[in-house]
């Protein structure tokens, strides 16, 4: 699926209009505390805050307990039976690796495009799982690079032993036809996996340059400009957009966060991690999905989801507007050591927004310019929209990819009338210093 298409005509953007007051937000900042009180942003922010505090009181208090941990709880279904079947991942297609419809017991069987791997192939690969080849390690297992026999590098994810004998066995199933659907650029390729035994071990396309949350702390050494977080936010809009709207049936990804987001050497990002991915409920019947387990990772679990256990495309809409609030922030969803009021990050950020105050919560390893805070601004108005704490208030991930398109726009138009001016501006002082010289 495409999703090249211009952004929509009400997306807003006058280039310019946010250079003296840089977004939307800070009128806010600038109205009487009635106006305030009905300002449809204030109103919005208020009932965000009161629901995540609501769904989240626990963390308040112990956020270390929580920070960055998964959620896989077991709850009682409510009503209804669980969607989790859908189109078999046995049924053939075909694929930039060719077609493949059967599976294979050795490598000589096996043929060139075959979703299944086998040992020998995966050992040769990872060089016996060498640890001089460990780049990871998650809640699934350890993750490994590779090199498959036609030189295609992979990064190889071999299941943890004691978690497959609990409960894996769904979720790698799961994981293997949620996989074996999806194709797009921004979404982390499959290769295929291997199950054998105790075994179990997802093959998939190695990404080269670690995790958004990783060049969030810098850990890279270069620091993400506005321009690059702008870009990579949209990439993970058009892969859930993709999920979301995928044919047949939509995609629920569940575990939308920065460690999920793998870029690449020209700064792509390509979401990872299909773990928890399910196919959702038939809308269009009215039916929806509920879930008999909450999974995801606290910080950016919707808490609708929490309170209902009912699963839409919405909580990944959740999931997405804590992420923008993260890039634009730099900071993690929970902050352990920071002082209570600013423990939750969605909860300080729109806090501040609301108050006028939002320039204080730009990642202070960014330039305090104009086009920073113009994106800063329109940014976490999309975030606001996201975070919702009832989805029907929520944004299609569709509609947000394209505002972040006109944000974008507006942005660059932005940078580039600065810059513009900063240079004819040092262009005339240069030549009024050449004037001097020459007298
Ligand atoms: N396709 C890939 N290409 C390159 N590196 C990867 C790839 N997949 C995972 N990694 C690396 O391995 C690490 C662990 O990934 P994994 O998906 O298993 O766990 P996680 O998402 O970090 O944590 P959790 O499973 O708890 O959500 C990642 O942080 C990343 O550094």
């Amino acid at each position: 699926m495409s999703l090249s298409r211009r952004p929509s005509s009400d997306v807003r953007s006058t280039p310019g209009r946010f250079c003296k007051t840089p977004a939307s937000a800070y009128s806010v900042a600038s109205s009487s505390v009635s106006e305030r009180s009905r300002n449809p942003v204030v109103i919005a922010s208020r009932s965000v805050i009161r629901a995540f505090a609501s769904c989240f009181t626990p963390s308040q208090t112990d956020t270390s307990s929580v920070m960055g941990s998964k959620i896989s709880g077991n709850f009682m279904t409510q009503h209804g039976s669980s969607h989790t079947s859908g189109r078999g991942s046995e049924r053939g297609r075909s694929s930039s690796r060719g077609s493949y419809v059967h599976s294979y017991n050795s490598t000589q069987d096996r043929e060139p495009g075959s979703i299944k791997f086998t040992m020998e192939e995966i050992s040769a690969a990872t060089r016996n799982f060498s640890p001089s080849l460990k780049i990871g390690q998650g809640g699934f297992g350890t993750v490994y690079k590779g090199r498959l026999e036609d030189g295609t590098p992979v990064a190889v994810k071999r299941a943890k032993r004691t978690l497959y004998e609990k409960h894996l066995g769904v979720e790698f199933q799961s994981e293997i036809r949620t996989l074996a659907q999806v194709e797009h650029f921004n979404l982390v390729r499959f290769y295929g996996y291997l199950e054998q035994g105790d075994e179990r071990i997802v093959v998939v396309e190695y990404v080269p340059n670690g995790t958004l949350r990783e060049h969030l702390d810098c850990m890279h050494g270069k620091i993400l400009d506005m321009a690059a977080r702008l870009d990579i936010a949209i990439d993970v809009a058009h892969a859930i957009t993709y999920l979301h709207t995928y044919t047949d049936h939509p995609i629920i990804h569940r575990d939308i966060k920065s460690s999920n987001i793998l870029l690449t050497d020209t700064f792509r990002a390509k979401v990872a991690d299909f773990g928890f991915a399910r196919l959702a409920a038939d809308t269009d019947s009215g039916a929806t999905h509920v879930s008999t387990q909450v999974k995801g990772t606290a910080g950016y679990l919707d808490p609708e989801y929490l309170r209902t256990y009912q699963l839409t495309e919405k909580s990944d809409v959740y999931s997405f507007g804590v992420l923008l609030v993260e890039m634009v922030t730099g900071r993690r969803p929970i902050e352990p050591k920071r002082e209570l009021k600013e423990r939750i990050t969605t909860i300080w950020a729109v806090k501040k927004f609301t108050k006028g105050d939002a320039t204080t919560i730009l990642d202070p390893r960014l330039e305090r310019d104009a086009a920073n805070n113009l994106a800063l601004g329109k940014i976490l108005e999309l975030a606001l929209q996201c975070l919702a704490p009832h989805r029907q208030n929520r944004s299609s991930m569709r509609r947000c990819a394209e505002i972040l398109w006109g944000i974008r726009k507006d942005y660059r138009e932005l940078f580039s009338s600065n810059f513009q001016s900063l240079s004819s501006h040092s262009q005339r002082s240069g030549s009024v210093k050449q004037e001097e010289e020459y007298q």
